[in-house]
């Protein structure tokens, strides 16, 4: 028996795109895997009764298949489902480190990678690395066709999740399809001041490099309170604010001693809205670790 314990991950970090990710310090899954002649899921915790126990349906069910790793699966959810907080990834990440253990695969965490990604394509139709990649490797991640390349970073962070569902398929609906010269050269300097951010453990860069004029703007009308929410999280000191991954949570990037502060004005916003909502006081952490040794 396999037991590990995967976190939660924020994707696209504003101008990061399909390409951004970190892993957070708090929530996450945990997922225990055992040897079996057949394949079957067992679901608990944080809105477990939204998730399939059908291979075929839930993310680890790929992942099972790409490894040719059949077991008897128990994951214990932290991460709730369609949170903007890499739910289904968390679960994918989980079982592709804790089956390639069990199995004695031999490979390496970013051959993993496109494995656990596989999972993704199960639910959002595309399988996009941006979440696994974190949620696996663990701290900042670019992901792109080539590879992932990742850096560890002290950033602080909060993530406030709404009491609201959106689904990564319905938040793709909204994505333009095109962009205009001066946005792309706007996401790219913005894209480039996060990453050197990361690299210095900077947060007045991180949050800076967060902007993003084209995908953000069209997410965000799907979450309730979203401009009120961001407003009152920079007058508590947040250095940026985005959409996590597809929504409906909102990451702030802040410095610690802020945290605390940053965390409830994004909660009192929500509320104002009328939008019952948790705060994770929370950070980039690392990525997928053994709970049994
Ligand atoms: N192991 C799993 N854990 C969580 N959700 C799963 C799992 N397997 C299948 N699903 C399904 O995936 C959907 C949630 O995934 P989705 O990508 O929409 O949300 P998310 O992972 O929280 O968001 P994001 O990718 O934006 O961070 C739900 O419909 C849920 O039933
Ligand atoms: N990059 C993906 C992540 C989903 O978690 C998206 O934003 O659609």
């Amino acid at each position: 028996m396999v037991t590990v314990r995967a976190p939660a991950t924020s994707a696209n970090l504003g101008s990061g795109f399909d390409v951004f990710g970190a892993a957070l310090s708090r929530p996450a899954d945990v997922v225990t895997v055992e040897k079996a002649a057949e394949t079957t899921i067992e679901v608990t915790g944080v809105g477990a009764q939204y998730i399939p126990e059908d291979p075929e349906k839930n993310t680890v069910g790929a992942v099972v298949e790409a490894l040719d790793a059949p077991a008897r699966i128990h994951i214990d959810k932290g991460v709730r489902p369609a949170s903007g907080l890499g739910s289904s990834a968390a679960s994918a990440a989980g079982a592709a480190v804790a089956l390639n253990r069990l199995y004695d695969r031999g490979l390496s965490r970013k051959e993993l990678v496109p494995i656990a990604a596989e999972g993704e394509a199960v639910v959002s139709g595309v399988a996009h690395a941006d979440n696994v990649a974190p949620s696996i490797l663990g701290g900042f991640t670019v992901t792109t066709a080539e590879g992932t390349s990742s850096v560890d970073a002290a950033i602080p962070l909060v993530v406030c999740l709404p009491d609201v569902a959106v689904s990564t398929r319905d938040a793709r609906r909204v994505v333009p399809e095109s962009a205009s010269m001066e946005d792309l050269v706007a996401t790219v300097g913005n894209a480039a001041t996060l990453a050197i951010g990361m690299c210095r453990s900077d947060p007045a860069l991180v949050g800076a490099g967060m902007s993003d004029p084209v995908v953000t703007p069209e997410r965000a009308r799907l979450i309730t309170g979203y401009d009120d929410v961001r407003e009152r999280a920079f007058d508590a000191g947040a250095t940026g604010v985005t959409v996590s991954g597809a929504g409906p949570a909102v990451i702030a990037a802040c410095r610690e001693r802020d945290r605390r502060d940053v965390a409830a004005a994004m909660l009192d916003a929500f509320a104002g809205a009328g939008v019952e909502a948790r705060a994770y006081q929370t950070r980039i952490g690392r990525g997928t670790t053994f709970l049994d040794g």
